[in-house]
């Protein structure tokens, strides 16, 4: 096993109605910003209960925050909470609504242009305003981590950051909140949260048979679940286990000591910034060829991902290898979500620009042995099309 320090302060309150224990979460002299996207969080009423539940508190509200958060939009949040001296915040949404709030929390505490934030990965952040969320789509893990990725319109740059100052002081988890969601959406955090576990788990053995199961136990439970959650929009159980899944997938538990790849995401970051492709999208369309890529340096754990969560054992090496590659697109497809660049529109001449972005944006090395080159990500994206 790798070494490993973990620190994760996220207090996690999940059941039904737990919205109302926002009273008890939320310091009673807190001056709050309630931050949310669309319209969904107004619409399905979670946002009046959030404000029943904070009755005595001074509250601002500030919607209007993208899928892919943009730099532009969350800079208006920054100068409000400046201007009304507001001092706690509270997500109320999905991933870009958390992120957004994330990066929001560590730009009104830093000097100078918080775009080096971004360009930093997180580096000069040293301090944030104290926030936490309300989740409303299991997909992304934001609400029990430390990273956040945000996009600046004005470039097509979708970058990442993280910092242990930007981990929610508490979030709540209440899989009925979900309940509204558009089966795309579903479908997005059920292939998200699976590449997220896929990235911590599939690059080479170090003797961590812990991580490794409980990864195993995580995709065994999306393979399991992800269609009744497309299929029943109202199981609680089923809402109930892919919330936590997700969460569970990337809140650094599954990654302490063990390798990680990370490069599906990198390409896919850049495939969402130029084309506006859903994130987990991005990710189906990358990770099957980018498994076939690099199966050699991957071959062991390919082969343990195989029989462990596939249940393949006859064939080949190459053959059981191949084999379940394409059971995961299967799996993504019947969720509804296609894996090839041609199905989003593109085609080769879509690939320069996105290997010219991940060479502007450094990504010249990536992967656990940092081995996947832009000639390499350039390979990935022509087997994609
Ligand atoms: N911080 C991290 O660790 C991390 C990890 C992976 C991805 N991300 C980022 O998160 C973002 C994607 O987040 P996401 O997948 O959670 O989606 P999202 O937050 O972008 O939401 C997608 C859509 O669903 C709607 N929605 C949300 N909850 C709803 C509900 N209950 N009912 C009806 N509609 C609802 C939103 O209004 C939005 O239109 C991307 O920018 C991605 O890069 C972050």
């Amino acid at each position: 096993m790798l070494d490993f320090e973990f620190y994760n302060p996220t207090r996690i309150v999940f059941g039904k109605g737990t919205v109302a224990q926002l009273d008890r979460l939320v310091p009673a002299d807190a001056r709050v910003l309630v931050l949310f996207g669309g319209e969904s969080a107004r619409r399905t009423g979670t946002l009046d209960e959030v404000k029943s539940a904070l009755g005595g508190r001074e509250l601002r509200e500030f919607g209007g925050i993208e899928p892919n958060p943009t730099y532009e939009t969350l800079m208006r949040a920054v100068e409000l909470i400046r201007s009304e001296k507001l001092d706690f915040l509270l997500a109320v949404g999905g991933g870009s609504v958390i992120d957004g709030t994330k990066f929001v929390a560590a730009a009104v505490r830093f000097d100078g242009d918080p775009w080096a934030i971004l360009e930093g990965h997180g580096a000069g952040v040293t301090d944030a305003l104290p926030f936490g969320s309300v989740l409303t789509l299991p997909a992304t893990g934001s609400e029990m981590n430390s990273g956040a990725v945000i996009t600046r319109k004005a470039t097509h740059a979708k970058l990442a950051f993280m910092s242990p100052h930007v981990f929610p002081r508490f979030s709540i988890l209440d899989p009925t909140k979900t309940y509204t969601l558009p089966p795309r959406q579903v479908a997005n955090g059920v292939v998200d949260a699976f590449v997220h576990i896929i990235e911590q788990y599939l690059t080479y053995p170090v003797s961590a048979p812990v991580q490794d199961r409980f990864a195993e136990g995580l995709l065994q439970t999306l393979v399991e679940i992800g269609p009744k959650a497309l299929a029943e929009a109202g199981n609680y159980e089923v809402r109930a286990n892919l919330m936590w899944t997700a969460t569970l997938a990337l809140n650094g538990l599954i990654g302490a000591g063990v390798p990680q790849d990370w490069a599906t995401h990198m390409i896919g970051h850049e495939l969402t910034a130029r084309h506006g492709i859903d994130h987990a999208r991005t990710l189906a369309i990358v990770l099957p060829s980018l498994l076939r890529e690099r199966r050699e340096a991957k071959r062991a754990k390919l082969l343990q991902y195989a029989e462990r969560v596939w249940h393949i054992t006859q064939g080949t090496e190459d053959e059981r290898i191949e084999a379940a590659i394409a059971r995961t697109e299967t799996f993504f497809n019947g969720m509804g979500i296609k894996t090839r660049l041609s199905d989003y529109g593109l085609d080769a001449a879509a690939i320069d620009g996105i290997v010219s972005q991940l060479e502007a944006h450094g990504m010249v090395a990536l992967g656990e042995q940092e081995e996947i080159t832009p000639q390499v990500s350039r390979r990935i994206l022509e087997a994609a099309l």
